[in-house]
This record gives C-alpha cells, structure tokens and sequence, in this order.
C-alpha cells in the first residue's frame, strides 16, 4: 500500500478535481435515497387510501377521495423521477470529475515515466527487455487508473450512502435495521474471495496472452526462416498447444465467473426475506408501518450494487499497489550518466584517451585494458582489430554511453565527465554497427537530428553518402516511407541513409562503427573521398575491419583483446611487420584467391 502514496502528489496537484467529485458524490447519495423515504409514504398513503375509498363504497364522496388519491400518487410519481433525475445529474458531475481527473493522472505519469525512461543510461536497456519497459508504462499505469479513478470513486460513494442508508435505517427502526444488515458482511467477504479468484486467473490468461503474442509476433518477423526451413507445420503445432492453455484457462475463468451472479443474488435475496419477515412482525406489533418495508427493500437494493463494489475495489487497490511498485521500481532508479555542467561550448575534436579500462558491468567482460592514445583536432583516426577486441566499446566511451573504470578520456583537455553531455552529443555524428532506421519517410530519417530543416540539407546529406541516386529512384524519393508500413531498403542502402543521418548535422566529431561493411569498394571510396572534404578540419573515427577502407588515415589504432597493441600511419605499421602487417597479407591473399 504504501507504494501508492506515491500518488499523493498527483491527488494534491487535481485537488480542484477530487474535492467538487467527492461533494458530487455525496449530493447524488442524497438524492439516491431520499425517494427510499417517498415509496413509504406512498406505500402508506395506497394502503391507507384503500380502506378510506372502501369504506365510502356508494357514497358520491368516494369519487372525490379517489380523485385525491391518484392525484397525491401522481405527485409522489413525479417526485420519485425528479428526485432521480437529480440523481442521475450529480453522478454525471461525479464521474465527470472524477473519472476525468484519473484520466489527467494517467497522462501525467505516462509521460513521467516516459521522460524518466529517457534520462536512463543504455546499460538500463540492456538489462531490462522493451516488453517489461512497455509494460510498467501502460498495462500497470491503467492499472494504477483504476485506483485513482473508479477505485476511489465507488470508496467514496459506497462509504457515502451507507451512512447514509444506515441513519435513516436505524432512525426508523434499529431491530430491522440490524436484521437488513446481517447478510451484507457475509456478502462482502465472499465477493471479495470470488473477485480475488477471478482476478488471478485473469492474470494467469494474461500471462498466458502476452506469450501467445510475443511468440506469433516473433515467428511473423521470421517468417522468411520458417518459410525457407519449410517449418510451418511444427511452427503451427506449437501455436495450437500454446492457444490449447489459453482456451482452458480462459473457460476456468467462466466456471468461476458465472458463480458470481448467483451467489450476489442470493444474498440480497436473503437480505429481502429478513426484511419482509422482521418487518412484517414489526408491523403486527405496530412498531413500524407497510410504507418502511418498502422503504427498506429499496435500502438494502440500494446498497447491494456499493458493497458488490467493495469487494472489487479491495482487488483493485491491491492491483494497483503491485503495479505502482513495479513503475516505482523504474522511477526511482538513478541515472548512471547525468552531467550538471550547463555551459555549451563548441568543440575543437581533440580526444585523448589516458589509461582508460571498462569492464560491462551486467557480463563482467572486461572489454578495454589501459587504453591510451590521442586524436588531434581535424586528424582522421582508424581503429581496427579482430571481432570483439572492443573497437565499438572505444566508441560508446567516446559518446559516454557508459563511464570509464579507470583512467580518463578527454575532450579538448577537459574531462568527459565534467562537459554538458547533451551539447557534446549534439556536435557527434554517430554511425553505429546496427543500423537503426525508424518506421517513417527517408527525408525525416535523414532529418533526425536537426530541429529545423533548411532547403537541400536533406539531399546534400544524401549525396555525401552516396545514397541520393537510390533515393531518387523511389516514386516518392524522399518521402518515401520505411519500415513495416513502407519499403525495406537493401542492407547497404540503409547504412548509406544511417550515414546521411550523421553527416546532415556537420558534426565536429564523426564516428563510424564499422559502417561500410555492406557496400561495395566503389562506393566506400565515394563515400571517404566526400568525407574527406566535409571533416576537412573537424576530428573522424572510423571502426573498420578492411584495411583498404582505413590505409590513408592520419593514424590507424589496433585493437586486440581490449588493449592497443600497434599504432601509427598505414607505412610505419606496415614497417613495423606487426599484428597489422600480418592482417594486411592475409587480406592481400584473400583478394588475390577470390
Ligand atoms: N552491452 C554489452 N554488454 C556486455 N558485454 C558486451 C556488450 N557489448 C559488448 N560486449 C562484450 O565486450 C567485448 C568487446 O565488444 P565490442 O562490441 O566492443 O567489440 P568489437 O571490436 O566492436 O567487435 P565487432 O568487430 O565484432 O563489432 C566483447 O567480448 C563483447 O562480448
């Protein structure tokens, strides 16, 4: 429970919505059950009226009293419906309140817990899978809705029009009023076990739900495997096992939803038996009138649907409780990288790395050992070396996706620690080795990281990146839409449009993550000869595992098992007859055998 006064601030900030909602709430009561009191008096007059109107049997006056009797029945009539409509009035200002306002707290949480995702360092993504994220952001924050909105709502009106039905109850007569009573306690406790059964088999589906999905939406991605496998049949038999469980726990829930009805009718029945059978007794012995038996069945109808309610809003608050702990589990979670540093200088692109170590922290593999070398402002530095020897982990230092363990990198002779990491991001193009591209049109892939977008930027990023000609083929050229809903682009196309994105933002640093795997030697000469003439001055790193990709840069690093085992220019590595000497023969070797 106490993970839900976590709430308290959203109840305090929608306080101008609560407090009218509960007063709503107490006026639409009101109205509820002044016309419990009006049926009586009703009641009373028709029985009264009847003896009245057969005593006068053949006598003119008896015209007159009937006129008198349906015309005061009229009234009570009309009454009874204004008296509802008020009702009905009020509970539309109550939910009108507060249903709406569990709606604001739900949008406001969705987005802080949206923002606060953001603010969390890629390790927080790497340990925690998006199914969870997604969850946590919109399963349980429904969940938690349904406390501040209909969980409240229905606290509030239940605890309402008890006191209320029970005044007036006990004003008219404590025996019956305790005889109606008696069955209600039993009635709450059994909805509350019922509803509780309910609930965990409807997890249960759930559970069983999500995996269905996940599964039918893992083997649609590839459907290209199973097709070519020719594993549809096995693949088929698999759903229908896993749809088999879902069936039957979905028909267990019926069995147990159907006892619900029944058992809540029943004990209202037996509620109705007391009252009729005490009531008729208090009648006889001329304690209460017919007219407060009616009244009473009209009570204890009235209470029934709130106390239903009580046992249902108990499972509610208890869900929303474990589900507030779970998003609470995520929101309080500090960022591993924050940075208060708010000045926005702009870069020369020196990078020196000093003793650098980094271990990942979820695996324990120790991906960089003492690492150090400088990059000079405007020089074009190439890293290679065997898969694994660390060379992406170099670049996500450099980005400060994670901090360093030991030793430090600077930038322009200041630590990376210490700079405004938003405006360092802001002037680095990043090229990763998983090319990501979002579901929409080129132009605004390419567009990512501008704000505003001038005339021709779009294409001449394009065109640096040796893209435009592939782009212009489209029908729709740039506007041409990706992803699911749109084309698929070759693996080199989308690299190529990953490329553009980097270059559109005249970084003062650029990185490329071995981003030229999957184009062709032709291309990736147009590509470096244009680079060659954007990052004239500015600072380029370039992963790459062809050494015919890298041979001219300034200084070639290379990388082996975390440690720089060799580096200087293509000629003094070559000269050296190292680790890279060794790489470039057997590369010359592999062209020649091709
Ligand atoms: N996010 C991560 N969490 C844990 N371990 C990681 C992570 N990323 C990489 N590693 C490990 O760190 C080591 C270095 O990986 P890295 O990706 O830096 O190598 P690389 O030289 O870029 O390889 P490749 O040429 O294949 O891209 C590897 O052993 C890898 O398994």
């Amino acid at each position: 429970m106490k993970h839900l006064f976590f709430l308290n601030k959203y109840f305090y900030k929608y306080k101008w919505w609560i407090i009218p909602g509960v007063f709503f709430v107490i006026i639409s009561n009101i109205f509820g059950v002044v016309p419990a009191q009006v049926v009586g008096h009703a009641f009373n007059l028709i029985t009264e009226n009847i003896a009245i109107y057969q005593l006068f049997d053949g006598f003119e006056r008896q015209e007159i009293i009937y006129n008198i009797f349906s015309n005061s029945l009229f009234f009570f009539g009309a009454l009874i419906l204004i008296l509802y409509l008020m009702r009905g009035l009020f509970l539309f200002f109550m939910r009108q309140t507060i249903i709406l306002m569990s709606r604001h707290i739900e949008y406001d949480m969705k987005n802080e817990i949206y923002a606060h995702y953001q603010k969390l360092s890629l390790g927080f993504y790497r340990r925690n899978n998006t199914g969870d994220l997604m969850n946590r952001a919109t399963e349980d924050v429904n969940r938690v809705r349904m406390y501040v909105g209909p969980a409240i709502m229905y606290t509030i009106n239940t605890a309402v029009l008890f006191l209320l039905i029970i005044y007036f109850m006990f004003d008219v007569n404590s025996t019956l009023a305790i005889y109606c009573l008696l069955p209600l306690p039993i009635l709450v406790v059994t909805i509350y076990f019922v509803n509780t059964l309910i609930n965990q088999k409807s997890e249960r589906i759930q559970e069983q739900l999500s995996r269905l999905s996940s599964f039918v939406q893992e083997r649609f991605s590839g459907i290209r495997v199973i097709k070519s496998y020719v594993r549809e049949k096995q693949v088929q038999d698999v759903f229908a096992s896993e749809s088999i469980a879902y069936k039957n726990s979905s028909m267990n829930l019926v069995k147990v939803q159907a006892l619900f009805y029944p058992t809540m009718l029943l004990l209202v029945g037996l509620s109705t038996i007391l009252t009729v059978y005490i009531g008729g007794k208090q009648v006889i012995d001329g304690a209460i009138t017919p007219g407060n038996i009616a009244e009473f069945i009209v009570y204890v109808n009235q209470l029934t649907f709130p106390v239903t309610m009580l046992g249902w809003v108990t499972t509610l608050i208890q869900r929303a409780a474990a589900s507030q702990k779970r998003i609470n589990e995520f929101l309080q979670l500090q960022p591993d990288i924050t940075s208060s540093n708010a000045e926005e200088p702009v870069f020369d692109g020196k990078i020196s790395f000093k003793n650098v170590s980094f271990t990942y922290p979820d695996t324990g593999i120790e991906a960089l050992r003492e690492v150090s070398f400088e990059v000079e402002k405007g020089q074009f530095v190439a890293i290679i070396g065997r898969t694994g020897s660390g060379k992406s982990t170099l670049a996500n230092l450099i980005m400060r996706m994670y901090d360093t363990d030991a030793g430090q990198i600077e930038i322009d002779g200041k630590e990376l620690k210490n700079l405004n990491l938003n405006n360092f991001r802001n002037q680095i193009g990043f090229v990763p080795q998983e090319v990501f591209l979002f579901s929409d049109t080129i132009k605004n892939n390419i567009a990512f990281g501008l704000s505003a977008i001038e005339e021709g930027q779009v294409e001449q990023a394009a065109k640096n990146a040796a893209v435009y000609d592939n782009i212009v083929d489209f029908d729709l050229k740039f506007e041409t839409m990706l992803g699911e809903r749109g084309i698929t682009l070759s693996g080199g196309q989308k690299q190529r449009v990953s490329i553009a994105r980097a270059l559109i933002k005249e970084p003062k640093i650029l990185i490329f993550d071995d981003c030229l795997s999957a184009v062709d030697t032709k291309t990736e000469e147009e590509i470096l000869s244009n680079l060659g003439k954007i990052m004239k001055g500015k600072t380029s790193i370039l992963i790459a595992h062809r050494i015919s990709t890298i041979k001219n840069a300034d200084k070639i690093i290379v990388l082996d098992d975390g440690k720089i085992i060799e580096q200087g220019t293509h000629n003094e590595l070559l000269a050296n007859n190292g680790a890279y000497a060794e790489m470039y023969d057997n590369q010359l070797l592999e062209e020649e055998n091709r």
